[in-house]
């Protein structure tokens, strides 16, 4: 805490993130505490010459750039069913040359569940099971939501949209903002969404009902397999006055959209394996050219991810 700089309003010890995820969602050993139902993918990138003018990051050279996927739905649970509405994740590791990578996990969703770390924590409490009833305090839940409305945001969007057909037919924003510099040193401010080229696939609550728990991952082996698997890498670009330093305000609509490259997913792992099982992917993690914004979430993600990797991969030597 540092009252100087009113630091200790916002800020969250990294473990009580954790532990409290624990405490709300639900704890499963040797997994993920958020994402933890997903599958390891492999992806090719180039870049374009549009992304090129914005930044001089490598993973834009035009050269086709190896990167890491994984795809996943949210929360600890390796069995949660993919028929249901809600938020689906593509976390991606760029391999950049020289050993450089770029790290980031988009969620289908342009908005997080909270503006700040503390407002997440207070959120995850005020979500917690009460021992007695096994249930959050509906008291508590919607007293806590008044006070700090931006927590509601996520749900709604996800209410408003149909259960995800397809991890390849959803768009994956990047929610904070990132700057792109280039060679002369000009910054320019956005925030970045990755949208499917075959568009975007729901399901009506009946069809979903009929997909069963489990069809999301052999749906996309089929796509990867079929070559219908990609994404365009858009960035939108902020205007003088628009927000770019928070996860629960989106730009304004309309605002100008440039096509950074385009992702295609070449492979899909088999279930439980892969190189991404064991890696953490911290979208703090950036290449040259590319600066964080001062979003207090984003700041706020690299230690919860470190601490959740380590005790998963405890629990998995431990098994
Ligand atoms: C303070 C806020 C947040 C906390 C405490 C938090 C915590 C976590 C934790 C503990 C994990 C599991 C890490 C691991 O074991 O590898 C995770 C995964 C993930 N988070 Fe967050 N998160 C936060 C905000 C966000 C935001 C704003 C986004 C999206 C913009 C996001 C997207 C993801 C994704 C995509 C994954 C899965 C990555 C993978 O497949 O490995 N998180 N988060």
């Amino acid at each position: 805490p540092d009252g100087q700089t009113g630091a200790a309003a916002t800020d969250a010890d990294p473990v009580a993130l954790v532990n409290q995820l624990e405490a709300t969602t639900g704890k499963f050993a040797g997994h993920r505490r958020s994402g933890a139902k997903g599958v390891c993918a492999a992806g090719s990138f180039v870049g374009s010459s549009q992304a090129r003018a914005l930044s001089s990051a490598s993973a834009f050279s035009g050269q086709p750039v190896p990167v890491l996927v994984r795809f996943s739905l949210t929360g600890p649970n390796p069995n949660a069913p993919d028929n249901t509405k809600g938020q689906r994740n593509m976390a991606l590791q760029f391999d950049l040359p020289g050993g450089e990578q770029w790290l980031m996990g988009n969620i289908s969703s342009p908005v997080f569940g909270a503006e700040t770390p503390a407002q997440f924590l207070g959120r995850l409490q005020s979500l917690q099971a009460d021992p007695a009833t096994k249930k959050p305090d509906p008291a508590r839940v919607k007293a806590f939501a008044d006070a700090n409305p931006q927590v509601l945001l996520q749900g709604k969007y996800f209410a408003s949209q149909p259960v995800a057909a397809s991890f390849a037919g959803l768009n994956y924003w990047g929610v904070h903002g990132f700057g792109f510099t280039n060679a002369q040193g000009q910054t320019t401010w956005g925030k970045w969404v990755f949208e499917p080229v075959g568009g975007v696939l729901g399901l009506s609550d009946e069809e979903a009902k009929a997909r069963g728990a489990n069809f999301l991952f052999d749906d996309l082996r089929q796509r990867v397999q079929a070559g219908h698997a990609a994404f365009d890498f858009n960035l939108e670009l902020a205007a003088p006055g628009d927000r770019i330093d928070s996860a629960t305000t989106p730009l304004p609509a309309g605002r100008t959209k440039v096509t950074l490259g385009r992702l295609t997913i070449t492979s899909v792992s088999p279930d439980g394996a892969g190189p991404c099982v064991d890696t953490n992917f911290s979208p703090l993690v950036l290449p040259r050219g590319v600066v964080a914004s001062a979003d207090p979430i984003l700041a706020a993600r690299a230690a919860p991810y470190a601490i959740s990797q380590q005790r998963r991969l405890e629990e998995r030597a431990a098994k």
